[in-house]
């Protein structure tokens, strides 16, 4: 224990030496444009090197009640930072940093009794939100600016404190009351209803705009890029071809600097511009396709948006596909109804046919570092608990194939260094 501290402080001085040279290098300023680029990326690596290093720490050094305090201020952390985030706090603070409000100000702006906001505020000063240089003078911190200056962040995260929070706290009720076998889930539970998740999402405007907003954050902050699915797969050897692409982006057009042509299908659009021989047929339940028909990417002549439930036998014109694409679908689903998904897609499909998922990739436990690791984690919870899906490391996605009748796995390709994994499967021999 005292050696794996010893290492562990050894590692943690590495990291912070090195996040220190980069720091002095980029205020000398006299990089030209490459030196820069390198100092950006240098700067990153050894930040996220110091975040892991925390993470380790933190673990190796709480004692149980240490933890207990940290889940305590956890939970006050998500709760003041909804209520500071809905009554748009941020926003009334002035973002000059020479500038303050007082705490009476502030409450007035807002319309939220003082003697609350005051209080709130001061437990979220120790989360590094807001600051009181002087005395019941409030002032923003680089993390509370980032909720003024960028709504999609403020959204995203009021998505994640007012949405998914409740829910993921469902949990334990949903396993208790044994929801996943009624076809329902912790999310269900949370929000009292029997809709589906993405067709309760698209019936409350409030949330779809969020959603819209967490796309954009998340394709901005993670890479969920296509460009993994289009030099992954030997898209150009296919020559002129039919690909049926399963599903739509869910919510609000991303920017169309963002994705090609506006978020409706964008994956198939991205593809299309890059292989220009290929028509894709878009399939998605009906009021996604009626989105998608409104959008930019209806203009686009290689591809068409055609409505069906994947649960159901696929149309006679995909008896014609060459690739059946399912990117970020299979997630959403539990093992029997990816199966069910998949059979459907077997029976239609030609014998020189393949199926081409594109997905996360759950890695192996202590490959990664402790945060990243976290996170990798807890998109799988939140799978979990949103629609009773999973995420699936390498031997869970040949066991999916494996299970699937009229379906060989062909190869399973993990994104090197990325998230990413992707899934070839061909129709077996008869
Ligand atoms: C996570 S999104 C897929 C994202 C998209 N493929 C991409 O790569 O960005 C899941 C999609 O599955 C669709 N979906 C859910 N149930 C479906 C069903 N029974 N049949 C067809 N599509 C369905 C949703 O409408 C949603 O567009």
């Amino acid at each position: 224990m005292a050696h794996d501290i010893e290492v562990e402080i050894e590692r943690f001085i590495d990291a912070a030496r090195h996040y220190q040279q980069c720091l002095d290098l980029a205020t000398q300023n006299q990089q030209d444009n490459n030196t820069e680029e390198v100092l950006v990326s240098n700067l990153q690596g050894s930040r996220r090197t110091l975040l892991e290093n925390i993470a380790r720490w933190k673990n190796l050094v709480s004692t149980p009640t240490e933890h207990w305090e940290q889940t305590t201020i956890n939970f006050c952390a998500e709760s003041s930072l909804r209520w500071l985030l809905e009554f748009n706090i941020p926003a009334l603070v002035p973002e000059d940093d020479q500038t303050t409000i007082t705490y009476r100000d502030l409450a007035a702006a807002a319309g939220v009794p003082e003697q609350e906001l005051c209080r709130i505020l001061r437990f979220a000063m120790t989360q590094g939100l807001f600051d009181e240089p002087t005395p019941n003078r409030v002032a923003h911190t680089p993390y509370s600016l980032a909720f003024s200056r960028n709504e999609d962040y403020r959204q995203v995260v009021l998505l994640q404190t007012g949405f998914f929070a409740p829910m993921m706290k469902s949990l334990y009720e949903a396993v208790k009351s044994s929801e996943a076998a009624k076809g329902r889930s912790a999310f269900n539970l949370a929000m009292e209803t029997d809709d589906p998740f993405y067709a309760y999402v698209s019936k409350h405007p409030e949330l779809t705009k969020r959603f819209g907003a967490g796309m954009r954050f998340v394709s901005s902050a993670e890479d969920t890029s296509p460009q993994f699915l289009s030099d992954g797969f030997d898209w150009a050897r296919l020559g002129k071809a039919h690909v049926v692409d399963v599903s739509i982006l869910e919510f609000e057009p991303i920017s169309a600097c963002v994705m090609v042509g506006g978020s409706m299908g964008h994956v198939s659009a991205s593809l299309a511009k890059t292989f220009p021989l290929l028509h894709f047929t878009v399939q998605d339940l009906p009021a996604m396709v009626a989105r998608a028909k409104a959008s930019p990417s209806a203009s686009l002549s290689q591809l068409e948006f055609v409505e069906h439930d994947f649960f159901q036998s696929q149309p006679e014109a995909s008896r014609q596909a060459d690739v059946f694409l399912l990117r970020l679908v299979l997630n959403n689903w539990p093992t029997s109804k990816c199966r069910e998904i998949l059979s459907q897609i077997a029976a239609a499909m030609k014998p020189s046919a393949k199926v081409v998922i594109n997905n996360f990739l759950l890695h192996d436990r202590g490959t990664l570092g402790k945060r990243t690791e976290a996170l990798e984690r807890a998109r799988d919870l939140f799978q979990m608990a949103a629609m009773n899906g999973m995420e699936r490391d390498v031997q869970e996605w040949h066991e999916l194939i494996d299970g699937v009748d009229g379906l060989d796995i062909e190869k399973v390709v993990p994104q090197v260094g990325g998230k990413q994994v992707l899934v070839v499967a061909r129709k077996s021999a008869q």
